[in-house]
Order: C-alpha cells, then structure tokens, then sequence
C-alpha cells in the first residue's frame, strides 16, 4: 500500500505586480524543494487582482477581483498579501489572522502605520505575521535583529534603505543624470512604489525607519515618529558641494537609542539626505542596493548589504517568510513577534544632534564672514572650517559647523537668509561621519 501523498499548504497570493508575480514564478520554479523544505507542497489556490486582463500569463481560474472573498475560503491556509498600501490590504490581514491564517507581506507602510495592533491581532490568534521583505528587500535583517540580535542593546542603526532614491542619488553623481531621467529608469527597472513620492519625499525610507527602530530597541515607533526629509530638494549644486570636500550624497536612515539630560534612554528616528565621505562604507552602495550598519554593545559593528528593491530579490525575502510560517503551521506553532516592553520616548528632530554643510553667496567685503560667523554664535553652533572663493565683488562661502542640536543649525540657516551681505544660500545639508 502507498501513502497518501502529503495534503498541500494553500496560499491565498493578494497582487500580482512587480513583486507577486515573481512570488509565483518562484514558487512554481522551486516546488519540489520548498516541499522538501517545508515537509509539505505548497500551492497557490487564488491570485487577486485589481484588473484580471492585464495577467495574460497567469492561469486565469486562479484569478479574482474579491481579495475578501479569496481571504475568507476555509480552503485557504496562509496569506501573501503584496498590495500595498493601508487599504484594503490592513482590513485583509485582520480577517486572514481572524480565521486562522498567517500572513506574509512586503508592506512596511501598513506595518509602520499599525504594527502593535496588528501583531497583537495575529498573537491573539496563535497565527504568524512575517515581513522580512519590507524593510531592505533581500537583505535578511529583521529576522537577525529579531531573533539574533535579541540577547544584545542595540546603540544605533544606519542605512541606505530605498533602493530608488539611492539609484537616483548614484546616477545624479555619477553620470550628471537628472533627477526625472533616473526616476525613470528606477521605475522601469520595478524598483519604485506605485506612487513614486513616497519614494522620493521619504515616506518609504521612514516606514523602513519605524520598523527597524521598533525592533532594534523594543520599542513601538510608528512613520509618524519619524522625522523625515526627501531628495526631491537635492541639487547638483549639493552634489558638487559635495564632492569638493570628499563627500557623496545618500538618503539616510538613522535610529539611534540616546539618553536625554536626565539619563533617561529616549529613542530618536530620522530620515534625511546627508553628504558621508567617500571612504564610508555607506559611500560606496550603489544603484538599488541597501545596506544597513548595527551597532550592538556587545556585538560591535555588523553591517548587512544586497538588494533592497525589484522583484526576484523581494521575493526572495517573502518566500523565505513563507517557509517559516509554512514551517510553523505543519508543527502547530507560532514564532514571536516584537516585544514593545522597553516603550521609550521619542525625542523630537530639534533636540537632535547634527552638523551642517552651508554654502553661502555673500558679499565680498570686510566684516561679511564676521557677521555670518556672529550668527552661528547666536544660537551656540561652533564652525569646524570655512572655505572661501572670490569671484569679483561676491564670494562664495563653505561652512562646516560641529555638532550642534538640530533647531539652533535650522535657525542659523533662517537668520543667514535674512541678512543683506548674503545673496543666496545655496546649499545646506546635514553631515553624517566626518571626524
Ligand atoms: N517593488 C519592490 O521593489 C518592492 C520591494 C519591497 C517591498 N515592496 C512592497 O511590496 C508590495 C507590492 O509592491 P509591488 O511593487 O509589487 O506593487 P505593484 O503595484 O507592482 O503591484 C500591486 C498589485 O496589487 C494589486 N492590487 C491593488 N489593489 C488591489 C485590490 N484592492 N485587490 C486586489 N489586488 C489589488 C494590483 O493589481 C497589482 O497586481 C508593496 O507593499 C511594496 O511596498 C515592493
Ligand atoms: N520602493 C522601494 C522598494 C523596496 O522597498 C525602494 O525603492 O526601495
Ligand atoms: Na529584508
């Protein structure tokens, strides 16, 4: 007598673009090895879609409009929802974990806007919520800092984490491109949201923030915690700036664990445009890729690298979760999710630590670098060096402040933009790992 041969897992696939239909391919191309993997096949039993027309090349009984309808079949095990967006991809994973079934998904805007409630809602169901995918694509880094990490403090946690704004950025710096030429070419190459501003005014980079600060310090921190700037005010007069002091531009991403004046640890989040020297690692990631430095007390420096955007790499990350959960389902269990337990303070952008790079046309003329240098004394910013260039009766000046809080640098850029000898600021970014 043969055995019965084993009773698949059924996957509920929610979109089909850039990301689900390699999630398809991959789990066709791989099935006997996931089987092996897992101790069951798994098989994708409904796709939904918002317009079936424009999948030729999936089998068609497979697809439907009605995601509900689709979650909610008792002939459903577990849930892949690559959507995006808040709507109607959270109400989706309430009634995937409401009947039982786990969910993969890639969405760190939906995590970042409500992860406690969410997770709170599978736990109380005893099922899986994975997302690996949605913090720098490919690049294994949730898990590791949920389950590797977890016996280490962590201090600090910096990265390049959107791989589209870093693929404008390199090509803006390396070949002179525009901006709108290489967004662009980001969004054919499927690297951009369906709605490229959340890439390019940082809206992505801080919902990736929000995720890995949470776990990095046990600690609930949503996108609106987030202190957040875009590139789109990124000009190659910056770049060249830039460039003249041995720097290079990047979108950074920045969660650090501080303590205020009393000693209390608080946690501070941003995501800003900032020059780094191009001996910093971070320099060198180019293109669409990631990469991301932890710094643990114990563990010291750890730094995770590789694709961060595109859809075989994501997929890579969302099959991996689905082997967990898969995994988890044919033992009866369920992994842990992040612990809030640590509930730290956020402290706000203007108490923050940064320096400044300014460039400022002035009039060239006694007492003007007097007076520009009497407004950084005002609000207490000391200046690390000053270069200037004449040009006739104008010059241009460079200025490197040290490390000042946030809203004293803020303040000293407004008042230089009122004074009458300065003609124009026409440049200022923060720094991030100049000695
Ligand atoms: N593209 C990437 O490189 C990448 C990387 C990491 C994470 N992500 C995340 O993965 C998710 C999907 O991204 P994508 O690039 O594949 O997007 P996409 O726009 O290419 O695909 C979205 C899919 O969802 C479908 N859809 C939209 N609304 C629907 C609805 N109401 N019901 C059923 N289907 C619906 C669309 O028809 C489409 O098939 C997002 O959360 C995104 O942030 C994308
Ligand atoms: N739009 C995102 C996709 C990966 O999350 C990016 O460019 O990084
Ligand atoms: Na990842």
């Amino acid at each position: 007598m043969t055995a019965a041969p084993p009773v698949p897992l059924r996957v509920a696939l929610l979109g089909c673009g850039t990301v689900g239909s390699a999630v398809l391919r991959l789990i066709e191309d791989q099935a006997d090895d996931l089987t092996a993997r897992i101790g069951r096949p798994v098989e994708v039993v409904g796709i939904a879609v918002r317009r079936p027309a424009h999948h030729p090349d999936v089998p068609q009984h497979l697809l439907t409009t009605d995601a509900a309808a689709l979650v909610a079949r008792d002939d459903v095990d577990l849930v892949v929802e690559v959507i995006g967006g808040i709507e109607p991809a959270r109400s989706l994973m309430y009634a995937a974990f409401a009947s039982g079934k786990s969910v993969v998904s890639a969405n760190k805007a939906l995590l970042a806007e409500d992860g406690p409630a969410l997770h709170a809602a599978a736990a109380e169901a005893g099922v899986d919520l994975y997302y690996e995918a949605a913090v720098a694509g490919a690049i294994p880094l949730l898990r590791p800092l949920r389950e590797s990490l977890a016996g280490d403090q962590l201090r600090r946690v910096v990265g390049i984490v959107n791989g589209t704004t870093n693929y404008i950025l390199s090509r803006m710096a390396e070949t002179g491109a525009g901006f709108a030429e290489a967004l662009a070419e980001a969004t054919e190459l499927g690297y951009a949201e369906a709605d490229p501003t959340a890439d390019v005014d940082g809206f992505d980079a801080a919902a990736k923030a929000a995720i890995l600060a949470s776990l990095a310090f046990h600690t609930p921190v949503s996108s609106a915690d987030v202190y957040r700037e875009g590139i789109s005010a990124v000009s190659a007069t910056d770049v060249a700036r830039a460039a003249e002091i041995g720097c290079t531009v990047k979108l950074l991403a920045i969660c650090e664990r501080v303590p205020n004046g009393a000693g209390t640890d608080t946690v501070a989040v941003r995501v800003h445009p900032a020059m780094i020297p191009t001996t910093h690692p971070l320099a060198a990631v180019g293109g669409a890729f990631n990469a991301v430095f932890v710094e643990a007390e114990a563990a010291g420096q750890l730094m995770f690298y590789g694709q961060g955007a595109g859809g075989e790499p994501t997929a890579s990350a969302v099959l991996g979760d689905l082997v967990a959960v898969a995994r988890n389902r044919v033992a009866g269990a369920s992994g842990q999710g992040p612990t809030g337990y640590a509930d730290l303070a956020i402290r706000p952008m203007a108490e923050t630590p940064t320096r400044y790079h300014v460039s400022l046309d002035v009039a060239d003329r006694p007492g003007v670098l007097a007076a520009v240098a009497q407004e950084f004394a005002r609000q207490d910013v000391s200046i690390s060096t000053v270069r200037q260039t004449g040009r006739g009766d104008a010059a241009t000046l460079v200025i490197v402040t040290h490390s000042a809080p946030d809203a004293a640098l803020s303040a000293t850029i407004a008042a230089l933009r009122d004074m009458p000898a300065v003609r124009g600021v026409t440049s200022v970014l923060r720094v991030e790992g100049l000695s």
